[in-house]
């Protein structure tokens, strides 16, 4: 049976909602032997799962026969492929896979294992973009069974399985990309230890149909302190990556998460910069969001930047479009081109839908294009400070060569914050006592399966 698209709450266990990694190594690893300068043993393993059979199928496509080394759980979703030689851990813990099945075109995947969900100086997840998996499940020509890294502390295996997320290995997936390419991304489903049902097609799942953006947004505003700057942002959390945040609050602004449909213009006067982030789905399931950026960009003046869906969002709040690509980009090595200084940049992408530049309105120009299908990359206004990028600055993992973006906001915050104190000294004591006490700690609702988030009734500015 097929489990649906988004797993609930009580198909993963507690441990993973809680996403309370512990440091021991779990199941059934049998050291492996090593040099001298090996490893500790808790980082060097060797795990011997036992292998059920398990099915790749693609809607109007081939059925592949593999082996399953996940959660033994079956699921639908969205069948996509990343080019990426490494960051699976952040990769898959990126909220904008939620409800696709993630194929891998490196054929070795797992043999640096898994981290830990520590935390860093600003108590941001170090190795891991949210606390858990948010792909539906995963693809891979060959599961590592051995692995080492000085961080990690268990098995790709071990970790799906704990997370009750499916993972099939064993299946050719040059042809599995060679049809995704010529078909385009489509729905698929990984079937565990039963076969391929051809009369279970209803059992294709669209989560092209579901606000997936409602899922993974915190569902209460919370917030990230900065302990080397006095600047702050209100962040719209679409499905945030860690990274985001730290590249923000290591530049000296704090952050607050707002749900994705929080009212932010009647709230902006509080802050010194407003930022989109990225997040999963198709951006039209957002018009909330895009028509409260549009209220916002008419009555105030505040910096903002977009990253991903958040640079969607920003295309429609000005009245552009946005298309579904044929199968999207996704890997951590695709050029775009500055086109302010004719320099290529190697970016890290993941999204299926881009800004279709054709719709960009005149008082904003184009910022990047994509080298390898010319599609739109960015855009910036042409007198104000808005920008956003249809790449990931905040490239986790990596390369970082666009992180120079984060500097640009960051003294556009800066700039703005200055202006407004001067104009309006006795603000200079913001964000007001009420704001802050509508802020939370943590970050709630990341995990699948929690109610959707009421927002308290906005403060008025
Ligand atoms: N990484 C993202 O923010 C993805 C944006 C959007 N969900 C897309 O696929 O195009």
């Amino acid at each position: 049976m097929i489990s649906g698209l988004v797993k609930s709450a009580a198909m993963r266990p507690a441990s993973a909602r809680v996403a309370k990694l512990g440091m021991q190594v779990r199941g059934n690893a049998s050291v492996v032997s090593g040099s001298q300068r090996a490893p500790p043993l808790q980082n060097r393993r060797s795990t011997a799962p036992s292998f059920e059979r398990a099915t790749f199928t693609i809607r109007d496509g081939p059925i592949f026969h593999g082996k399953s080394f996940g959660a033994k759980t079956n699921i639908s979703g969205e069948a996509v492929f990343t080019t990426s030689l490494v960051g699976y851990p952040e990769s898959m813990t990126d909220p904008s896979y939620r409800g696709q099945i993630l194929v891998f075109t490196q054929p070795l995947i797992g043999n640096y294992g898994v981290p830990s969900s520590v935390r860093d100086e600003y108590g941001l997840l170090k190795y891991f973009e949210s606390p858990n998996i948010q792909a539906a499940g995963i693809v891979v020509a060959d599961a590592a069974l051995q692995y080492s890294h000085w961080t990690a502390v268990e098995s790709l295996s071990e970790w799906c399985a704990r997370e009750g997320v499916p993972a099939i290995s064993g299946v050719d997936t040059r042809a599995i990309v060679t049809h995704l390419r010529e078909q385009g991304s489509s729905l698929g489903k990984v079937v565990v230890g039963e076969e391929y049902d051809a009369d279970e097609d209803e059992a294709f799942e669209d989560p092209g149909n579901i606000n997936l953006v409602a899922k993974v947004s915190t569902k209460a505003p919370w917030h990230v302190a900065s302990p080397v700057g006095d600047m702050h942002v209100a962040l719209i959390d679409c499905g945030v990556k860690e990274n985001i945040l730290r590249s923000l609050v290591a530049r000296g602004v704090s952050v607050t998460c707002l749900p994705y449909d929080y009212p932010v213009h009647k709230i902006a006067s509080h802050f010194d910069g407003v930022f989109i982030s990225n997040g999963p789905g198709d951006p039209t399931h957002c018009r909330t969001t895009s028509d409260n950026l549009r209220k916002l960009m008419d009555s105030s003046q505040i910096p903002i930047m977009g990253i991903c869906l958040g640079h969607q969002l920003v295309a429609m709040a000005i009245g552009a479009q946005t298309i579904k690509m044929k199968y999207g980009n996704r890997a951590h090595n695709i050029p775009a081109l500055d086109l302010m200084t004719g320099k290529c940049h190697i970016t890290s992408q993941n999204h299926g839908y881009a800004v279709d530049a054709t719709t960009i309105p005149s008082d904003f120009k184009e910022y990047f294009i994509n080298l390898n299908d010319s599609s739109n990359e960015g855009m910036i206004h042409k007198h104000r400070p808005i920008f956003s990028t249809q790449f990931h600055p905040e490239a986790k993992g990596g390369p970082l060569d666009s992180s120079y973006l984060f500097d640009a906001y960051v003294n556009s915050v800066a700039q703005y914050k200055k202006t407004q104190s001067s104009l309006h000294p006795n603000m200079a004591n913001r964000p007001s006592p009420l704001l802050v006490d509508l802020l939370s700690k943590e970050r709630v609702g990341v995990a699948p399966g929690l109610p959707l988030y009421q927002h308290p009734e906005p403060v008025t500015a």
